[in-house]
């Protein structure tokens, strides 16, 4: 079994607030997994549970079929969040020999150095005298001291510019290659769809969607059919469809929006309705995003 990490019916409640509600999902050796959702959707929150970092209220999480605060586990796992906090009165480079000296079976300096581009001046800087691009490069090469199996981002590209992203992202390609498993939030949905094999849509602390980047997209972005008929249309049939969200009339067209437009299409060539002019659309996925995202920001 090469499953290295379960959460089942975890939910975590911060008094009154349930920031994240009975959320169940696994994650397999190898996988590039996006956490996906827009503010406050329970990202963050589910991170540090997984990280044994914060107590769920819930529920059960297990990494390498272990507790997440076990030492062996704790050996096998990096993880870059949004807050760097870093021994301010060391150097980089003590810092990071610092955290090479917490593992068994860390990454070697000149790599780590290599990897996260540092130079010579840089490793001899206090950490606290570095600016915030540099600061979450030091944060990058702490998470891979330890040569982990297993890496957790929790919004690694927040402040990057367009070439440190780029740079960051080829990073996470190589360490995919060698076989690493990676988890990382993100709200930007292109990020998600470039990078993840397998996307889990937060919205209001529970998993709504979970797919390939492509299930996803089919599933937020709407279809809709369109048709002209000079028989009268059973609207509310039409609307009982499984799957159907919208029914509606303009300029002497139907619109039929679903999840599936081929059972619409089904459904009416077996009712034997004469329609013609029939056109289908693809919604927009980014306008879906955004309704959700839109959606939930009413909701704070
Ligand atoms: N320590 C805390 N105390 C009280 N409420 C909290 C705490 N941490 C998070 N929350 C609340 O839980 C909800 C989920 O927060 P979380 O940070 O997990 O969301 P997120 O998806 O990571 O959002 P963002 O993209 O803004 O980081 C939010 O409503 C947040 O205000």
């Amino acid at each position: 079994m090469n499953e290295i990490l379960s959460l089942q019916n975890v939910s975590k409640q911060f008094k009154d607030k349930v920031a994240v509600d009975q959320v169940s999902f696994s994650i397999k050796k190898g996988e590039v997994v996006a956490i996906l959702g827009p503010n406050g959707a329970g990202k963050t929150t589910t991170l540090l549970m997984m990280l044994g970092l914060l107590e769920q209220t819930s529920g059960d999480i297990k990494l390498f079929n272990e507790n997440p605060r076990t030492k062996s586990v704790r050996e096998k796992i990096g993880a870059m969040l949004q807050e760097v906090s870093v021994i301010d009165a060391l150097k980089v480079s003590e810092v990071i020999q610092l955290f090479r000296s917490y593992y068994p079976k860390p990454l070697g300096f000149e790599e780590l150095v290599q990897i996260t581009g540092f130079q010579e001046d840089e490793l001899k800087k206090r950490a606290n005298k570095l600016s915030g691009g540099q600061k979450r490069r030091l944060a990058f090469a702490l998470a891979l001291a330890g040569n982990p199996d297993l890496l957790f981002f929790d919004e690694p590209t927040v402040g990057m510019d367009i070439t440190s992203r780029k740079m960051f992202w080829n990073t996470i390609s190589t360490l995919k290659e060698q076989g690493k498993t990676i988890i990382f939030t993100t709200h930007y949905l292109q990020e998600a769809d470039d990078i993840a094999e397998r996307i889990l849509l937060f919205h209001k602390g529970s998993v709504v969607a979970e797919g390939t980047p492509k299930e996803i997209k089919r599933r937020l972005s709407k279809q809709s059919v369109s048709f002209q008929s000079n028989q009268e249309i059973p609207i509310e049939e039409l609307r009982n469809l499984s799957g159907v969200t919208e029914v509606f009339t303009k300029d002497h067209r139907t619109h039929v929006v679903a999840e599936n437009t081929d059972l619409v299409l089904a459904y009416l060539f077996e009712k034997k309705l004469q329609i013609s002019a029939v056109q289908i659309e693809q919604g927009r996925l980014d306008e879906a995003f955004e309704q959700l995202t839109e959606a939930s920001k009413e909701a704070i």
